[in-house]
């Protein structure tokens, strides 16, 4: 595909008023080449943002906007869907219709096969024309396809961690996709803003629970992307935790090496070499696991790993803010690819510490 790169973007966000949206704004504030010029509500559209907003008070001054994919074609360039599953599906189409680049947040778009997303999302698939326009945008291991696109399915915070932290050992055939067990931990904004019980203080607080156990919705979307790392269909057995903190993931991953000889000094190396230029993840030195901090509100995955000779099993961790690198930040790192831009621009922040 042929693709111009300009320099500068402005940016809509619909569902601005979301955890995603929110965060979306947060980052975009500090970009020197996109401005957000709408944001767009579909239950408050002409109030003052700010007002539902204190924190973002003189940092962003506009009235929401309605969801009206003419009015926001004349405002932007390109639109942030941070809009729940079912909603950007019928969504996406008539910001692209209008003529707008679209990157969505949801996961409407990232399974191309209509059945999969059906059984999953228990909704109805999108037309499978838009589902094979959507590039699914995991930068760091297919960012190649994302440049010039002008449709892009943001990838899930779980999957993100998750297969950041699994490719590389699978791609070398150094772990046995058969074997891959993934346990994973999540904070509660992952949920988003509306409320739920699952969600209450009280629910959450001083409590641990699993849940969506064989049945979460992000398992295709992980058994996709290794299905291209092993280059034959892969299961996993994935469950997921909420735990009693606003933002992060975890994902612990247990796998069988193949050849029970290699060490966590060549994993980490191997690791090492398939993300070198790659400024978002990070890999630890042997004996040295990320904890979710060490990432929160950065656009970084961290990666650290142990093999153990006596079982023969490979432990790899794998951390993200679920709102940055599992999407906002990943969403703009989409931006910055779709628009031929350098991947880190507006990105290149330090964790918040401690
Ligand atoms: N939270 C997270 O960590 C992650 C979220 N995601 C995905 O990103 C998307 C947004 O998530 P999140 O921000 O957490 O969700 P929220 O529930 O916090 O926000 C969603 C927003 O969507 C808007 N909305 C709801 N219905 C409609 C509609 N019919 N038309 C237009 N807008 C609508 C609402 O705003 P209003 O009423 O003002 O229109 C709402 O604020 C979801 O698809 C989610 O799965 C992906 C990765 C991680
Ligand atoms: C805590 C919590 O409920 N997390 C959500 C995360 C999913 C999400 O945010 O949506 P995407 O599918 O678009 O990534 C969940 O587990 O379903």
């Amino acid at each position: 595909m042929t693709h111009t790169a300009t320099s500068h973007a402005r940016v809509a966000i619909v569902g601005s008023t979301g955890y995603g949206g929110v965060e979306l704004i947060r980052l975009l504030a500090a970009h020197p080449q996109a401005t957000v010029t709408s944001v767009v509500s579909s239950s408050s559209a002409g109030t003052l943002f700010s007002e539902g907003f204190p924190h973002l008070t003189e940092i962003v001054t506009d009235e929401l906007d309605a969801v009206d994919p003419e009015l926001i074609r004349s405002k932007a360039d390109v639109v942030f869907l941070a809009t729940p599953h079912g909603v950007s599906s019928k969504l996406a189409p008539q910001f692209l219709d209008a003529g707008l680049k679209v990157i969505d947040l949801s996961g409407d778009f990232r399974l191309k096969q209509p059945e999969t997303y059906r059984e999953w999302y228990k909704k109805d698939a999108p037309e499978q024309a838009y589902l094979d326009r959507a590039v699914f945008g995991m930068c760091e291991l297919f960012g190649d396809e994302v440049a010039g696109a002008d449709f892009v399915s943001n990838p899930g915070c779980f999957p993100t961690a998750t297969t950041l932290g699994l490719y590389p050992a699978v791609q070398a055939g150094w772990i046995d996709p058969d074997t891959i067990i993934i346990d994973s931990k999540t904070g509660v904004s992952g949920s988003g803003r509306g409320l739920n019980l699952s969600a209450h203080f009280s629910e959450v607080n001083e409590n641990l629970k699993a849940y969506k156990v064989g049945q979460h919705q992000h398992t295709p979307e992980i058994e996709m992307v290794l299905e291209r790392a092993a280059g034959r269909p892969v299961t996993t057995t994935f469950t997921t935790h909420l735990v009693p903190m606003t933002r992060g993931i975890m994902s612990t991953m247990y796998a069988t090496l193949t050849d029970k000889s290699r060490s966590s000094a060549e994993f980490a190396e191997l690791y090492r070499q398939f993300y070198e230029g790659r400024r978002f993840v990070r890999v630890r030195p042997t004996g040295v696991y990320p904890a979710t901090k060490e990432v929160y509100g950065s656009n970084y995955c961290d990666i650290g790993m142990n093999v153990d000779p006596r079982t023969g099993r490979i432990t790899i961790i794998s951390v993200i803010d679920n709102l940055v690198k599992g999407a906002a930040g990943q969403a703009i790192q989409n931006l910055n690819l779709m628009m031929g831009w350098d991947e880190t621009l507006g990105l290149l922040f330090t964790p918040v510490y401690p």
